[in-house]
C-alpha cells in the first residue's frame, strides 16, 4: 500500500486500536466481512501491526447463505491483501439449524470458525463491533426486560481465553466508514443490515433516531456509558454470588432465601449454569425457578432446554432427567 498521511479519522481509529491492546497480546488476527467497520479495523491494524512490530493476519468466514458469498469473501480477501495482509484466510463454514434462528446460527458458526482461526494462531481476535453496535445492543437488552448483565451489552474482551477483542467500541459508526473514505476502501453491503425484518436493524433505522430527535443527541453514547456502567455493577453482582455460593449439586432454598433478590437470582443462575453445563437459560427459566423458593407451593417442578427438570425436594433444589 502506498504510504500517505493518515487522515483523522484512520488516526482515531488507530489509537482506538493500540489504547484496546495488552502487552500479552501477540498476532493480531482481523475478523473482517467486508464491511465498513470492520474494514476500518483492517486498516488501522496494519499501522499498528507496523508500529508495534506484531504479526497480523485476516480471516473472512463465507456462511455460503447468500448467492456470490464466496465471490464476495474472495474480494475481500483481495482487498485485505492489498491493504498488506501476508497472512488471509476464507473459512467456509456451515449453518446448522439450532432451533435459535438463522441469524443465531450463522452466529455461532461463525463464531466457532473464528474462534479457532485465533487459537490455531494463538492471536487475538479483533471484532468491528462500534459504538452504534453497542447501543443497538443496550437498547434491544432494555427492550427484552433484562438485567444488569444484558444491558451490559458486549465486553472489550471476551469470548475462549478471552481472545476476542473489540477496539472500537468507544468509536461511533460513522468514524469507520470515513476511515474507508480516506483510505479509498470500498465496502460491501449487507442486505440483512438494512432489512426492517430485524429487530436490530429497526433500531438502527428508527429507534435510535427518533430517540436523538426527541431527546437530543448523543443517545448512542449516553446508552455506550450504561454498558460500561451496567458491567461494573454485574460484575460485583456475580462476584458477591460467587462467594455465596455452597458449591453444592444440590441447593439449599434456605442458602438462596437468606440473600436479597438481585444475589438470590444471581446465585440461581450461576447454580444452573454450572450445574447444567448451557448458557441457554432464559429469563422466564430463570425466574420460574426463583419461585421454587420464594413463592412455593408445591410445583411439580421446571422444564430446562436439554431435557432436564428442576425440583424442589425437601427444601433442596435439585435437577433431573425426567425422561431416563
Ligand atoms: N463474515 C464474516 N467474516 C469475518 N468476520 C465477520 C463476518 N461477519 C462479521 N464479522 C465480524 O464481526 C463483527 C460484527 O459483525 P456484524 O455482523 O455485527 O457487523 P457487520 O455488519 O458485518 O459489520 P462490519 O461493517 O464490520 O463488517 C464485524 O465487524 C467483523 O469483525
Amino acid at each position: 500500500m502506498a504510504r500517505r498521511a493518515l487522515g483523522p479519522a484512520t488516526l482515531a481509529a488507530v489509537r482506538a486500536v493500540e489504547s484496546s491492546l495488552d502487552p500479552s497480546d501477540g498476532c493480531l488476527l482481523v475478523a473482517c466481512s467486508g464491511g465498513p467497520d470492520s474494514l476500518a479495523l483492517a486498516r488501522a491494524v496494519v499501522t499498528v501491526g507496523a508500529r508495534r512490530t506484531l504479526p497480523i493476519a485476516a480471516v473472512v468466514v463465507d456462511h455460503g447463505l447468500q448467492q456470490f458469498s464466496a465471490d464476495r469473501a474472495t474480494e475481500t480477501a483481495t482487498t485485505l491483501t492489498t491493504l498488506g495482509f501476508g497472512d488471509v484466510t476464507v473459512r467456509t463454514v456451515t449453518v446448522r439449524s439450532t432451533g435459535a434462528g438463522p441469524e443465531a446460527d450463522a452466529r455461532l458458526a461463525r463464531y466457532r470458525a473464528l474462534d479457532e482461526a485465533a487459537a490455531t494462531r494463538d492471536a487475538t481476535l479483533l471484532l468491528g463491533h462500534t459504538r452504534d453496535d453497542q447501543a443497538e445492543t443496550v437498547l434491544l437488552g432494555l427492550a427484552r426486560g433484562s438485567g444488569t448483565r444484558s444491558l451490559a451489552g458486549m465486553a472489550l474482551r471476551s469470548g475462549p481465553g478471552a481472545r476476542r477483542l473489540r477496539p472500537f467500541l468507544a468509536l461511533p459508526r460513522s468514524v469507520t466508514e470515513q476511515v474507508c473514505r480516506e483510505n479509498d476502501l470500498v465496502w460491501w453491503s449487507d442486505p440483512y443490515n438494512t432489512d426492517p425484518g430485524y429487530a436490530r436493524v429497526r433500531v438502527r433505522q428508527t429507534v435510535l433516531p427518533t430517540l436523538e430527535r426527541e431527546l437530543g443527541p448523543g443517545i448512542a453514547e449516553a446508552l455506550a456509558r450504561t454498558a460500561v456502567l451496567a458491567r461494573d455493577d454485574a460484575d460485583l453482582l456475580d462476584a458477591l454470588a460467587a462467594e455465596a455460593d455452597p458449591g453444592t449439586s444440590t441447593l439449599a432454598c434456605q442458602v438462596v432465601e437468606g440473600l436479597p433478590p438481585a444475589l438470590g437470582r444471581r446465585l440461581l443462575g450461576r447454580w444452573l449454569r454450572l450445574e447444567h453445563g448451557a448458557p441457554d437459560l432464559n429469563a422466564g427459566h430463570l425466574y420460574a425457578v426463583e419461585a421454587l423458593v420464594t413463592d412455593w407451593h408445591g410445583q411439580a417442578g421446571v422444564d430446562l432446554p436439554g431435557g432436564l427438570r428442576v425440583r424442589r425436594t425437601d427444601g433442596r433444589l435439585e435437577l433431573v432427567r425426567p425422561d431416563r
